[in-house]
C-alpha cells in the first residue's frame, strides 16, 4: 500500500493554491489545511479586540469543520465568510509579520502535519512549517491573470472592485509577504515550480497528483 506523504503548496496571492490543494487532498483522501485562513482568523480577532491579542494567543482556538465547504471556526464561532472581507484582506499581511503570531500558528500547523497525509497551503509551508514534506510545490501565475480570476469571485460576492484595484491589492500583499523579516514568501530550493498562468484547474491538479503518486510509491 502507498505510504502517506505531506504535500506543501506555497505561492503568491490568488495563484490557485487553495482550489488545487483542496482538490488534490480530496483525490488522495488527505486532509486539506488552509493556513492563510488561520492568519486571517487572527487578523479578524485583532480588528475586533485590538493589539493586545497578539500577546495572548494561547487562548485563541482555530479549528476547521470538514464537510459543508470546510468551515473555519475561531473560538467555536464560524468566521468562514468574515475572514474574506476587505478589512481582513488589507490587514492580514501586517498581522502575519508579527513573531508571536507566526510562532503560535506555525506550531499549530506542525502538529496538524505530524501524522502525514496532509496537503497544506500557504507562504512558508515548504520552507518553515513542513521542511521535511515529501512534495513541495511553488505555484505562481502572472499578476494580471491572478487578478482576473479573483475578479470573478469578487463579482460573485457582489463586490464592485475593479481589475486595476485587485491587481494593485495582489501586488501589494505579495510584496509585504515576500519582504517580511520572518519566514518570507520564497520558493523552497527543493520545490517544484508550477506556473498556472496558462493552465486549467484540471491540468494543475493532475500535474501535482502525478508527482504525488510517484512520491507515495517511493516512501
Ligand atoms: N488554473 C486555473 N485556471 C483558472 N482559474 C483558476 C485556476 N486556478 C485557480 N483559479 C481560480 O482563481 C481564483 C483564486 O484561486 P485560489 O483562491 O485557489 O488562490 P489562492 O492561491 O489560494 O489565493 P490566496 O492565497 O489569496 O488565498 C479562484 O476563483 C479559482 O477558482
Ligand atoms: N503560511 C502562510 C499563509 C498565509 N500567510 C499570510 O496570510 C495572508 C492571507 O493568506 P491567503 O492564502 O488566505 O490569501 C497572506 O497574504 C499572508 O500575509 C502567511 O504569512 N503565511
Amino acid at each position: 500500500m502507498d505510504k502517506k506523504i505531506n504535500i506543501a503548496i506555497d505561492g503568491p496571492a490568488a495563484a490557485g493554491k487553495s482550489t488545487i490543494s483542496r482538490r488534490v487532498a480530496e483525490k488522495l483522501g488527505y486532509i486539506y489545511i488552509d493556513t492563510g485562513a488561520m492568519y486571517r482568523a487572527v487578523t479578524l480577532l485583532y480588528i475586533e479586540k485590538g493589539k493586545d491579542i497578539i500577546d495572548s494567543l494561547e487562548d485563541v482556538e482555530i479549528t476547521f469543520k470538514r464537510g459543508d465547504g470546510n468551515r473555519v471556526l475561531l473560538n467555536q464561532r464560524d468566521v468562514t465568510e468574515e475572514i474574506r472581507s476587505e478589512a481582513v484582506t488589507s490587514k492580514v499581511s501586517e498581522i502575519s509579520s508579527f513573531e508571536s503570531v507566526r510562532n503560535y500558528l506555525v506550531s499549530m500547523q506542525q502538529k496538524l502535519g505530524q501524522e502525514r497525509g496532509v496537503v497544506m497551503d500557504g507562504r512558508d509551508i515548504g520552507t518553515t512549517v513542513l521542511p521535511e514534506a515529501e512534495l513541495k510545490i511553488f505555484m505562481q501565475a502572472s499578476p494580471r491573470v491572478r487578478a482576473a480570476r479573483r475578479l470573478i469571485e469578487e463579482k460573485d460576492r457582489g463586490s464592485d472592485i475593479d481589475i486595476e484595484q485587485l491587481t494593485a491589492q495582489i501586488i501589494k500583499r505579495d510584496e509585504l509577504d515576500m519582504n517580511r523579516e520572518i519566514s518570507p514568501l520564497v520558493k523552497a530550493e527543493d520545490a517544484v515550480l508550477l506556473d498556472t498562468t496558462e493552465m486549467t484547474i484540471d491540468e494543475a491538479e493532475n500535474f501535482i497528483l502525478e508527482i504525488a503518486q510517484n512520491k507515495m510509491g517511493e516512501v
